[in-house]
Formats: C-alpha cells, structure tokens, sequence
C-alpha cells in the first residue's frame, strides 16, 4: 500500500472531537500561509454533527479558527432543494454554520445551483464551474486540489457518492460527477469524482459507531477492501489520509491504530 493511512482510534466522539478539531486548524494554518485561503469539501452523513463537536465546543475564547478565510464545498449532494431534510447544505448550515459565534468569522459556503435539479448533469458541470473559479483561477491547476477533505464511510465502504463497482469509479477527466441510481437514497446526486477526492491535501475519514466495524476490516485488513471506493482513496493518497474512528469502529481490525492524541 505504499505509506498507510493514519488511523486514529478513541473510545468515543467526545475524545475523538479534540483531535479532529487539531487535524483540521494543522490544515487550516498550512493553507492559509500557502495561498492565505482555505478550502474544504465535507461530506454528509454523520459528519457534520462530529466536526461541529470538534470546532466549536471549544470555551474561554478561540482565536484558532479563521472562518472569513475558508470556502466550504460540497464533496457530494443530493439533488434537492437547499432546505431539503435530504440536503447535505442543510445538513451542515444546521450542524455547524448556524452555530458559528460572530466573532468568529463566517465561511463562504459554495451550495449546489438548485436551478438544475432536474438535469443532473448540469448541475454537476455547473459546480464543477464554481470550483474551476475558486480553484483554477487562482493556481491554474489541472485538477483541484482541496486544502481538506472531510469525508465519511458508508457501511458498503463508499465515500463521497462514489459506490462499490460503480462506472464513475473509472472517471479520469470530470472533476464533479452526476449519479442518478444511488444505492442510498435519495438517488439523484453529485459528487466528487474519485481523482479530486484522492488528491485532497489532507483528507480526514470520520467513521464511528459499531455498524462500521464489518466495512473498516475488509478496508483496512482485506485486499479486496482496497478496490472499495474508501480503499482506493487510501491507496492513492496513502499517509495524507488520517482516518477519525471510535473503538466500536475498529473492533477486531488487525491494521494498527494509534490511540489517543494525534
Ligand atoms: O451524502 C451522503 O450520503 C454522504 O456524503 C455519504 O457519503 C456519507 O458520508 C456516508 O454514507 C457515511 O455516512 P454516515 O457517516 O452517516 O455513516
């Protein structure tokens, strides 16, 4: 596999919290002196609830975070509208942008164009076009790459939109990819196409719970586990991904987790 992953294991989401929270201000400091923003893409699921655990339960003032200065996209999103209770917008506007404190600075936060919710593919090259404009126009790159990726794990080892043997697997060229047959539903989506969501600066996998435990033996002990779309991300990316878990996650995982702090 080349350099693993890290896979950072504690015994629950409220120890797991603090060093997600120093993983991601690590990232946010590197981007910021590198080209003074910091973009990330988060995906849905349990996600947002963790990483607002992580960022803002922090007390007595927090000077860490310098939200003007992040732009939040959207690893993937269900095609629907903005207040959806399907919606990963809402999801994470929720979760996480309501509670911001003021003083704390407000994200630029890049939601899908709901004007195509009934062409998929349009909306897929359109978010494409708002990360071309964040992206390109700044460092001219061919394929975008995410200061981090905050990313979840689905019980088939999905990430993203991105299943199990799907043909979207195959994708070299497109940057944002529609799916109209999602196993888990709702079925029409978009989601980062598996180039962008490997080549992620950092990419943070958050994955809790003992329904996980099944799924991260055959990703992380299996080699068939490693043509799972969470697999194939930990190959390509190898040690630029840290994976977040809580003990029930990992029980009876062979591949060696660090316990504790980072
Ligand atoms: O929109 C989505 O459906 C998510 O982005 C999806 O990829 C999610 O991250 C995984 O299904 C894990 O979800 P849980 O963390 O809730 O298990």
């Amino acid at each position: 596999m080349g350099k693993p992953p890290n896979l950072y294991a504690f015994p629950g989401t409220d120890e797991l919290a603090p060093s997600l929270r120093a993983f991601v201000i690590d990232a946010q400091n590197t981007a910021l002196e590198r080209h003074n923003i910091f973009r990330v893409g988060v995906s849905g699921g349990s996600l947002p609830k963790v990483l607002a655990k992580a960022l803002l339960e922090k007390k007595n003032g927090d000077n860490e975070l310098d939200f003007d200065r992040w732009e939040i996209f959207f690893a993937d999103e269900r095609a629907v509208p903005l207040d959806h209770e399907d919606s990963n917008y809402r999801l994470v506007k929720e979760e996480l942008l309501d509670k911001i404190p003021a003083e704390m600075g407000s994200p630029t936060v890049f939601p899908i164009d709901v004007r195509y919710l009934d062409d998929i593919q349009e909306m897929a090259d359109q978010y494409e076009q708002t990360l071309v404009k964040s992206f390109a126009a700044r460092d001219s790159v061919k394929i975008p790459m995410f200061d981090l990726l905050l990313l979840g794990c689905g019980p088939d080892g999905h990430t993203c939109s991105l299943f199990p043997g799907s043909p979207l697997l195959r994708e070299t060229e497109a940057w944002v990819l529609p799916i109209s047959d999602s196993p888990k539903p709702p079925p029409k989506r978009i989601t980062l196409s598996l180039p962008v969501a490997s080549h992620g600066i950092k990419i943070g996998f958050i994955a809790t719970g003992g329904g996980k435990k099944e799924i991260m033996k055959q990703i992380f002990d299996t080699e068939e586990g490693h043509q799972l779309p969470c697999g194939l991300i930990n190959t390509f990316a190898q040690d630029r991904v840290s994976w977040f878990v809580d003990y029930p996650a990992v029980e009876g995982v062979s591949f060696p987790s660090r316990r504790g702090n980072l």
